[in-house]
């Protein structure tokens, strides 16, 4: 048996805040917000897993009014996400996402996404896709406001 999920996310791009997407820290002069550490690659992601795996969404398994999340690396939230999944016995098929995001460029860091996605979802590399792509400077991603990502799993039944 297969089932599919998918994700979107947008967090806001403010001054003061490291710019996190898929774990990378990217050098750039601003980050994003959030009570997490913001990264809204791996939030879609999350939100992919459990959709397909009908878990409900991230805001019900870490809310955002619980301390114990804030400043938190959305790795961890990742890994607990896949437990989850695994738990409910299923196994990563594929993973594609795409960042939808002006600027910076996000090219030479995707293959360190992808490296570290595929570790904490623990498969292989080949499994997961990461793409990027500016609104060619249309919309709140184009004006440089904010970042989206969504993305898509295909679950397998282990
Ligand atoms: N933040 C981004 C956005 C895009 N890229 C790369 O550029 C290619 C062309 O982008 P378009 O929006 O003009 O289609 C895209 O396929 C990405 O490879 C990027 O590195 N960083
Ligand atoms: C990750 C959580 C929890 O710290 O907070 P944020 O970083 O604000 O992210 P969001 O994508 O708005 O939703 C999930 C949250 O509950």
């Amino acid at each position: 048996m297969m089932r599919i999920g998918q994700g979107f996310d947008v967090h806001a791009l403010v001054g003061g805040r490291p710019l996190i997407l898929g774990g990378v820290q990217i050098p750039y002069e601003r980050g994003l917000a959030g009570h997490s550490d913001a990264d809204v690659l791996l939030h879609a992601v999350c939100d992919a897993l459990l959709g397909a795996a009908a878990l409900g969404d991230i805001g019900r398994h870490f809310p955002d009014t619980d301390a114990t999340f804030a400043g938190i690396d959305s790795r961890i939230l990742l890994r607990d996400v896949m437990d989850k999944v695994r738990r409910q016995g299923w196994r990563l098929g594929n993973l594609d996402a795409t960042v939808i995001c002006q600027r910076p460029r996000l090219a030479p860091h995707i293959p360190h996404m992808v490296a570290n996605i595929a570790s904490d979802l623990q498969v292989e590399e080949r499994l997961v896709n990461v793409k990027a792509t500016t609104t060619e400077h249309l919309g709140f991603a184009g004006r440089g406001e904010g970042i989206a990502a969504q993305a898509v799993v295909l679950l397998q039944a282990l």
